[in-house]
């Protein structure tokens, strides 16, 4: 569903993103993990086509995002760090208004609201302003437009960073959800913790590079830590 071929990209003479080849499949989450700057946001944007690779393929669905942008874009859901809302719409405004950029088809306010349900926001909250609305209800709204697109991929960069841990378990059960209806799933994240829970195979950045891809269901946390911090001592030796 998702794929990189050689994917590559250059800021002048910064290597963002050196040769990524990745796969993921219909019903996987994958959790890229690194320290900053080791490409997790630069991977995601390629994908959405936001950027341009320098050299190398990234296809969603099959379809190459330079060659076909909004055939690929509209297989896609994108949940950035925080999710940008109207603040002057209410919960269920904001929806409808995505909803209709993004040409869905059933956009009709029940199927909306139902959405909105399923995303978890609390009943009370649909009809009030996103103004008044948490970090957690703000992703919630996003999680609601996956699902009313239906969307066969997610991208997720860094969706949970500030989020209390009961909010951050409900996110990321939301994401196993969908990835139950069979989407593919690619997170960057720094929460090796649910990482380690949601995904089923997890990768570890550094300077560009996939150096690490690990199965998640047989890891413990202490051997996932261990590996990633294997990884990172490996770049700091490399640097000393
Ligand atoms: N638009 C840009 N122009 C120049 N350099 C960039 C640009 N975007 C990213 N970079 C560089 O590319 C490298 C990878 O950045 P990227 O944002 O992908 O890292 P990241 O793994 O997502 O980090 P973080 O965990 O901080 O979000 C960094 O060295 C960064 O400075």
């Amino acid at each position: 569903m998702l794929k990189s071929d050689a994917l590559t990209k250059r800021f002048g003479d910064r290597t963002a993103l050196d040769g990524l080849d990745l796969e993921i499949q219909a019903g996987e989450v994958y959790c890229l993990l690194g320290a900053n700057g080791a490409g997790k946001s630069t991977t995601i944007k390629l994908f959405l086509g936001f950027l341009k690779p320098t050299s190398g393929r990234a296809l969603v669905d099959g379809i190459d995002v330079v060659l076909d942008p909004l055939g690929a874009r509209r297989r896609l859901l994108y949940i950035p760090e925080l999710v940008a809302l109207h603040d002057e719409l209410t919960g269920f405004e904001n929806l409808r208004y995505f909803a209709t950029l993004a040409g869905i088809e059933d956009a009709s306010p029940s199927r909306l609201r139902a959405c909105l349900a399923d995303a978890g926001l609390q009943a009370a909250a649909v009809d009030r302003r996103a103004a008044t609305y948490s970090k957690g209800m703000r992703q919630k709204v996003g999680v609601a437009l996956a699902i009313a697109k239906e969307a066969r991929v997610l991208l997720l960069d860094e969706p949970t960073s500030g989020l209390d841990p009961q909010a951050s378990a409900e996110f990321h059960d939301l994401v196993a959800r969908r990835r139950d209806a069979g989407a593919a799933v690619l997170m960057a994240t720094h929460d090796l913790f649910r990482a380690r829970q949601v995904a089923d195979r997890i990768g570890i950045m550094r300077a560009g590079r996939l150096v690490r891809s690990l199965e998640a269901g047989v890891l413990s946390a202490q051997q996932l830590e261990s590996a990633y911090l294997e990884a990172m001592a490996a770049e700091t030796a490399q640097v000393a």
